[in-house]
């Protein structure tokens, strides 16, 4: 079953078309980068997903339900990290997950959902509005996943962590994955996508300009790594060897320099062994992987560098759960 299937999915707001005839299919027991720069339409779609906002046309199902025709079928089978979430500041972090059990009629034990989420029992006897951005985060996670969804959708999740808590929500990310829950993790911050996900696709403009794993973009871009290797002798010696690895899409030789364009990470290793046969000394290698940044930049015309960021944002709130537009 595919746990996620838009079909020409579009919202428009007047004249400003925030999602534009998207087709995505994600399969089910997925770990899904949905990345983007800032009003890319990333949290609009996510809100069709949820129907808390309802396409201009198109159509979307959520694991096997349409999305607005089914929706209360969806809605207790769905985790979701809303971006910007509200707490209520008097309410304990326990009564909040306490609270998110009751309403989705869940059996969790709040203890173990507390657990999971790094928030300690002493933490959550104290008032949520006490708590720093982060720990509101977890908080919301936690909430998200009560009910043991099969879908969680989490939009931002590292928004207000610090380094430590961002890679707690990633191995949180990876044990949920395990579990055999899909994930559809939305981020304008690259590292965090390509920590988790096993494929992402790239938004702009509401426009879906890429869906590939991360190694599959960087080979379909024609732009992957290179690998420098400085030998003992003269490198121009070796450029038939070098040019005869699989994988290899150009060499040149300045000098004892060897420069070879990887286009097969196996490669790297292959040309390394050959050389070596071939009776080079290497003396020093070195690999330069394109970045993820600079394939972001590339998918999204350059606008991505408004969204490149080594640390988190602290965009503005927008709270995609209580969002209402149909
Ligand atoms: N309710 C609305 N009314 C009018 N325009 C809207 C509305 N919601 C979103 N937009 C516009 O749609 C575009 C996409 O916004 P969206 O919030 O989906 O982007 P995003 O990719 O989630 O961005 P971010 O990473 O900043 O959260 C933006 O230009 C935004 O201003």
């Amino acid at each position: 079953m595919t746990a996620i299937e838009t079909t020409g999915l579009t919202k428009t707001y007047g004249e400003l078309t925030a999602v534009d005839d998207l087709d995505l299919t994600i399969e089910d027991g997925e770990v899904f980068g949905f990345l983007g720069p800032n009003g890319a339409g990333k949290s609009t779609t996510i809100n069709m997903l949820l129907d808390f906002a309802r396409p201009t046309s198109g159509s979307a199902t959520v694991l096997g339900y349409d999305a607005q025709d089914e929706a209360d079928e969806i809605s207790p089978r769905v985790g979701v990290l809303p971006e910007g979430f509200d707490i209520y500041p008097r309410l304990s972090g326990r009564r909040h997950i306490e609270f998110a059990i009751d309403t989705k009629d869940a059996t969790n034990d709040p203890e173990a959902i507390l657990e999971r989420v790094g928030l300690s029992v002493e933490d959550a006897a104290r008032p949520a509005g006490d708590y720093s951005k982060g720990m509101r985060q977890r908080l919301a996670t936690g909430m998200a996943l009560v009910g043991d969804p099969d879908l969680l959708i989490m939009d931002e999740p590292s928004s207000g962590l610090d380094p430590h808590g961002i890679r707690e929500m990633q191995d949180l990310v990876r044990a949920e994955a395990d579990r055999g829950t899909t994930v559809f993790f939305s981020s304008h911050i690259l590292e965090h996508v390509e920590a988790v996900c096993d494929r992402i696709g790239v938004l702009n403009e509401g426009t879906l300009v890429a869906v590939d794993t991360i190694e599959g973009l960087r080979e379909s871009l024609g732009d992957g790594a290179t690998m420098e290797l400085t030998l003992a002798d003269a490198a121009d010696g070796h450029l038939e060897t070098a040019r005869g690895v699989a994988g290899i899409t150009a060499v040149a030789a300045a000098g004892q320099t060897l420069e070879c364009s990887i286009a097969d990470p196996a490669a790297k290793a292959t040309i390394v062994t050959a050389l070596d046969a071939a009776g080079a000394t290497i003396q020093d290698l070195r690999i330069d992987d394109v970045s993820l940044e600079s394939l972001f930049t590339t998918l999204t015309n350059g606008e991505g560098d408004a969204g490149v960021q080594a640390t988190d944002d602290t965009a503005a709130p927008e709270a995609v759960a209580t969002e209402v537009d149909q």
